[in-house]
C-alpha cells in the first residue's frame, strides 16, 4: 500500500478543508433544504445522519476517492473470504464467519470454518437451554441462580456489554455478573454475593494464558471446592471459552465442558463466538441468533453497498476527515440509550486496541494521526459533566449521538424528553449561539449595557461542531448486532486507510512483561535495586507502607 497522503484524494481533501474553514455548517444547512436528505442514510434497521458534518457534496466524493486509492473493495474481499490480513499473526480475521447466516462456505487455509462455527453454536443452543430450564443444576442438585464470566479485554467488555444493552431480555431467575480486573476486590466483592451451590462460573480465555483471568478463575474454584467440599463439584459450576484445550484441562475444567473458538477471531471480535455465552445464557439462543442476524445484516450492506453509500464506509471516512485534516484528537461516543452505558467502553478497545498504531502494515512509521482517543457515556448524564467542553472548549470533538425510536420502558413521557435531548444537543453543537443572538436575548432579558458586555463573550456558542446521530426503532438483539457490526467495519475501513494492520496488538505486550519482574520486587524480601528510580522507589515505598501498617 502507498501513502495515503501522497493520493490525488489527500491532497484535494486538505484543500477542500482549506476551503471550508470558514464555512458554517448552519450556512450550509441555511443554503440546502435537503442537506438532511443527501447526507443521511438506512441500512440494517439503522438510520445514519451524517448532516451535521463540515461537508459538501465534493467533500464526501474526495473522501470516497480516498477510499478507492486504498483499494478498499479489495480489502474488504479479502477479509471476508479468510485471506490472511493479520500479517503479523500470520492469520485471517473472519468474525463475519461467526454470524454468516448464509448456506455459503468460508474457507480458511482451504478448510471451510462454517461446520464447527454450526456446530459450536449448537452445543452453546443445547448447554444454555438446559441451565436455562434447570435441567443442569449445580452439583448438589440446585438450579443455576447466577452467571459469572470471568474474562478480561475482548473476553469481558463484549459480554458485559451485549448483556447489559439486552437486559430486557433477560430469563428471569438469572443473574450475570462479570469480573474482569486482576484486582482481588472484583472477585471478592463478587463472590460476596453469591451462592455456590447455584453458581455457575464460564472462564472465558482466547489464549488461557491471561494472568488476570486466570488468577480469578483459580480464586472462584477454591471459593467453590472450599464452600461445597469436593473437588467433583468443579465439573457442575465451571465451563471454559477457549481456543487452547489443553491449556483448559490442565486448569482443570473438564474439556467436555468446553466451547472452543478459533485463532481467526480477535479477543475484540469475538462476542459473536463462545465467547458470548453468557450472553445467550441470560436472552437466550434465539435472541443470541437475532444478535448474530444483525450483524450478518450489516456484513451484507458492507460487503455489497457501493462505497459512497456504504455505512460503515461513510463513518469511516468522516472520522478521518477529522482525524487528518481538521486534527480532532477524540471521537466522542453519546448512547442516549441507558441499555448502551457500555457501549463506550466497548468501543474504546474496539477502536483504540485495533488502530493505536504508529507502523504501516509492511512496518514503516507512519507520518500522519491514525486511531483516534475513544471516550463517552449515556446521555442525559454527559450533558451534566463534560458536555461544557464540547460546547464550548478549544478542542474539536466529533460526537456519534445513538437514540432509539421506542423505549422498552414507555413510562409517560420520559422517552420523549430523552430524545429530546439527543436532538436538541447534536443542533446546538451544529448552531452554535452568534454574538448577535447573544445580545439579543440579553437585551431583551433588560440586562444593563455593563452586565451584557461582561455576559457575552461567556455565552456565545461557536457552533459548526460536527456530528452523526445514528437512530433505530428500539434497542433489540437484532439492531445491536448490526450497530456493533458497524462500528466493527468502520474500524477496519479506518484500518486499511491508515496502512495499519487493525488486528494485533503487540502495544499491550510490554507492560505484561515488565510486570512479571516487578511482582518479584514486591514479593521478595529487601529493597528492590534493578529497576530504574521511580520503579524501584515506588516498589520500596509501598514495602514501607505496608511495613508500618
Ligand atoms: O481472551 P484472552 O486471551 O484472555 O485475552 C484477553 C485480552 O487480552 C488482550 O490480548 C490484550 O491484553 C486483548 O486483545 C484480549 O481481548
Amino acid at each position: 500500500m502507498s501513502d495515503p497522503t501522497l493520493s490525488p484524494a489527500w491532497q484535494a481533501l486538505k484543500a477542500q478543508r482549506k476551503a471550508l474553514a470558514k464555512t458554517a455548517m448552519r450556512d450550509l444547512f441555511a443554503e440546502d433544504k435537503k442537506r438532511f436528505e443527501r447526507f443521511s442514510m438506512s441500512a440494517a434497521g439503522i438510520l445514519l445522519d451524517y448532516s451535521k458534518n463540515r461537508i459538501t457534496p465534493d467533500t464526501m466524493k474526495s473522501l470516497v476517492k480516498l477510499a478507492r486509492t486504498s483499494q478498499l473493495q479489495t480489502a474488504i474481499e479479502a477479509m471476508f473470504s479468510g485471506v490472511a490480513i493479520n500479517l503479523t499473526e500470520h492469520r485471517a480475521v473472519l468474525h463475519t464467519a461467526l454470524r454468516n447466516r448464509s448456506e455459503q462456505p468460508v474457507f480458511v487455509e482451504g478448510k471451510d470454518v462454517m461446520p464447527d462455527v454450526r456446530q459450536v453454536l449448537a452445543r452453546m443452543k443445547r448447554f444454555t437451554q438446559a441451565v436455562r430450564s434447570g435441567k443442569w443444576r449445580g452439583h448438589t442438585g440446585k438450579r443455576i441462580t447466577d452467571i459469572v464470566n470471568i474474562g478480561i479485554g475482548g473476553s469481558d467488555l463484549g459480554p458485559v456489554m451485549v448483556t447489559q444493552a439486552l437486559t430486557p431480555y433477560w430469563q428471569k431467575g438469572l443473574t450475570p455478573h462479570f469480573v474482569s480486573n486482576v484486582d482481588p476486590t472484583h472477585i471478592s466483592e463478587t463472590l460476596r454475593r453469591l451462592d455456590p451451590e447455584t453458581t455457575l462460573f464460564i472462564v472465558v480465555s482466547k489464549s488461557f494464558g491471561t494472568p488476570e483471568t486466570l488468577l480469578n478463575a483459580q480464586l472462584a474454584r477454591r471459593w467453590l471446592v472450599t464452600a461445597l467440599k469436593d473437588e467433583a463439584a468443579v465439573a457442575r459450576h465451571f465451563v471454559a471459552v477457549s481456543t487452547h484445550t489443553e491449556k483448559v484441562r490442565a486448569f482443570g475444567i473438564d474439556t467436555t465442558h468446553m466451547f472452543a473458538f478459533w485463532d481467526w477471531v480477535g479477543g475484540r471480535y469475538s462476542v459473536w463466538s463462545a465467547v458470548g455465552l453468557s450472553v445467550a445464557l441470560m436472552v437466550g439462543m434465539d435472541n443470541f441468533a437475532a444478535l448474530l442476524d444483525g450483524a450478518f445484516a450489516m456484513d451484507q450492506h458492507f460487503r455489497t453497498a457501493p462505497l459512497a453509500q456504504n455505512m460503515p464506509v461513510i463513518m469511516a471516512l468522516l472520522g478521518i476527515w477529522y482525524n487528518n485534516f481538521w486534527d480532532a484528537q477524540s471521537q466522542v461516543v453519546l448512547p442516549y440509550d441507558q441499555y448502551l452505558a457500555r457501549f463506550p467502553a466497548y468501543l474504546q478497545q474496539l477502536d483504540m486496541e485495533s488502530n493505536g498504531k504508529s507502523v504501516t502494515r509492511t512496518g514503516k512509521p507512519v507520518h500522519y494521526a491514525t486511531g483516534a482517543i475513544i471516550w463517552g457515556e449515556p446521555g442525559t448524564n454527559g450533558q451534566h459533566a463534560f458536555y461544557q467542553l464540547i460546547h464550548q472548549g478549544t478542542r474539536l470533538i466529533p460526537a456519534d449521538f445513538l437514540a432509539a425510536a421506542e423505549s422498552h420502558n414507555p413510562i409517560n413521557q420520559q422517552h420523549q424528553v430523552l430524545l429530546s435531548n439527543c436532538f436538541a444537543q447534536s443542533k446546538a453543537l451544529m448552531l452554535g449561539k452568534t454574538r448577535a443572538e447573544v445580545r439579543a436575548e440579553l437585551t431583551a432579558a433588560n440586562l444593563g449595557s455593563a452586565e451584557i458586555r461582561m455576559l457575552l463573550p461567556h455565552k456565545v456558542f461557536p457552533g459548526n461542531r460536527p456530528s452523526n446521530t445514528l437512530l433505530y426503532r428500539k434497542l433489540d438483539p437484532h439492531t445491536l448486532g448490526a450497530l456493533i457490526a458497524l462500528y466493527e467495519h468502520k474500524v477496519f475501513v479506518q484500518g486499511m486507510i491508515w496502512d495499519v494492520n487493525s488486528f494485533d496488538q503487540w502495544g499491550v505486550e510490554l507492560g505484561k512483561q515488565l510486570a512479571g519482574a516487578i511482582e518479584q520486587g514486591l514479593v521478595n524480601p529487601g529493597k528492590a535495586s534493578g529497576h530504574d528510580s521511580s520503579t524501584n522507589g515506588l516498589i520500596n515505598t509501598c514495602k514501607a507502607l505496608r511495613a508500618d501498617s
